[in-house]
């Protein structure tokens, strides 16, 4: 199968038969074996590097004000004078802000109301929510303290970290067993195998972890591999003069980070990615902090990610169950509105600015995602 033409593959093209699966699952998803075997999307390809005098695609796209938004300046162009906002001023926008998005720290008996005589299950993202944000991906650890905070959680309710990294990546990082790892925005998720049990979920297959431990293993994009592996190594030879960049390849997505690239960059490493995916119809990109995302065009995502581990769990179609989300990125907003939606869980926004989002309550950093991880701990044993 050509994976660069728009022919039978697991993308968003078709309407999808509700009968089919509560989950949205695409029948033609699974028509690929779901261990070993991949297939090759063709020769490498190698777009020839050039340096596009104007960046008109990027600027139309709406690709280079995605990008300046996802890092806001503190201070704002106000009729062509450069205003500096005061820190009272940047309180008070907080604070307002927080009228709409309570945080879940100070509303936490609200939310341990709800809980009451309800199974919580708690969803974490890892970057900017787990781990501070740092200029390079590769030290973006977590500290011993919340990964004892995470691992007390597990151990009183079902837990799943749900990662644009990679899934092994963002394994050893977290470093803790007994949890869902949900990597590349939820299509490469894991579980232990007593949670999920193959006739609870047909999709899933049976495999070994890293320890040899036998778990569930969910790939909902397995045909994508040899592409993202291809453009990965594109992206890579032609970013390699943008001074700062860095990509990254996630086995089922790949991410171009812009963090270190001078702005001035930006419209260079935009228009780069840009004439790369112009070759590849089935890929897509989304925006995070400071980093361009590729991903396949599949209907799947962080929320349908958090749906299939409830499902996993037997608990999608009760009422008696309390899903958390904790996220701080944009990809964390597709979680956030399946929370939303019929008011089936909790969404909770990491951000120290104000920003819209799905999610219900805040809270400012990772810190503050400790403290509430802590108190849920204290409610369940109390
Ligand atoms: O879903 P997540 O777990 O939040 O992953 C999203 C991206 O996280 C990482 O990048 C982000 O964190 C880096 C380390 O703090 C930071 O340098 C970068 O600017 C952020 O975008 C990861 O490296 C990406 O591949 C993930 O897509």
């Amino acid at each position: 199968m050509d994976l660069k033409s728009n022919h039978s593959s697991p993308v968003l093209t078709d309407p999808i038969p509700i009968s089919k699966s509560r989950l949205g699952i695409h029948s033609n998803m699974f028509s690929y074996p779901q261990s070993g075997g991949s297939l090759s999307s063709g020769k490498y390809k190698m777009t020839p590097r050039k340096k596009p005098a104007k960046f008109d695609d990027v600027r139309s796209n709406g690709w280079l004000d995605a990008m300046k938004s996802s890092s806001p300046p503190r201070k704002k162009l106000i009729k062509g004078f450069n205003i500096e906002f005061s820190a009272d001023d940047i309180d008070n926008a907080y604070n307002s802000w927080m009228i709409k998005y309570p945080s879940a720290l100070k509303s936490f008996e609200q939310i341990s109301k709800r809980a009451k005589n309800k199974k919580i299950v708690v969803f974490l993202d890892y970057d900017g929510t787990l781990s501070p944000i740092v200029d390079d991906p590769d030290q973006a650890f977590m500290s011993d303290d919340m990964r004892s905070a995470v691992s007390n959680v597990a151990k009183c309710f079902p837990t799943a970290i749900i990662s644009g990294r990679s899934r092994d990546k963002v394994y050893d990082l977290v470093g803790l067993t007994e949890l869902f790892y949900a990597g590349s925005h939820g299509m490469d998720i894991i579980g232990p195998v007593n949670h999920t049990e193959s006739d609870v979920h047909p999709n899933s297959i049976r495999s070994n972890d890293q320890q040899g431990k036998e778990v569930s293993l969910f790939n909902p994009a397995r045909e994508f591999i040899p592409m993202i592996d291809e453009v990965f190594k594109t992206l890579v030879e032609n970013t390699k003069d943008i001074s700062g960049a860095k990509v990254e390849n996630h086995k089922f997505c790949a991410s171009v980070h812009y963090r270190n690239v001078e702005e001035k960059n930006w419209p260079t490493i935009a228009q780069c990615v840009h004439d790369i995916l112009k070759d590849y119809p089935r890929l897509r990109l989304t925006h995070g902090r400071k980093v361009l995302e590729i991903r396949p065009v599949i209907e799947w995502n962080k929320g349908k990610a958090v749906e299939f581990v409830l499902e996993s769990l037997g608990l999608s179609e009760t009422d008696d169950v309390l899903p958390i989300y904790i996220g701080d990125d944009k990809t964390d907003e597709d979680a956030f509105k399946v929370l939303r939606e019929g008011d089936r869980g909790c969404g909770i926004l990491v951000s120290s600015v104000p920003k819209e989002s799905n999610a219900i309550f805040s809270v400012r950093d990772p810190s503050e995602v400790k403290i509430f991880l802590d108190t849920l701990v204290e409610m369940e044993e109390a």
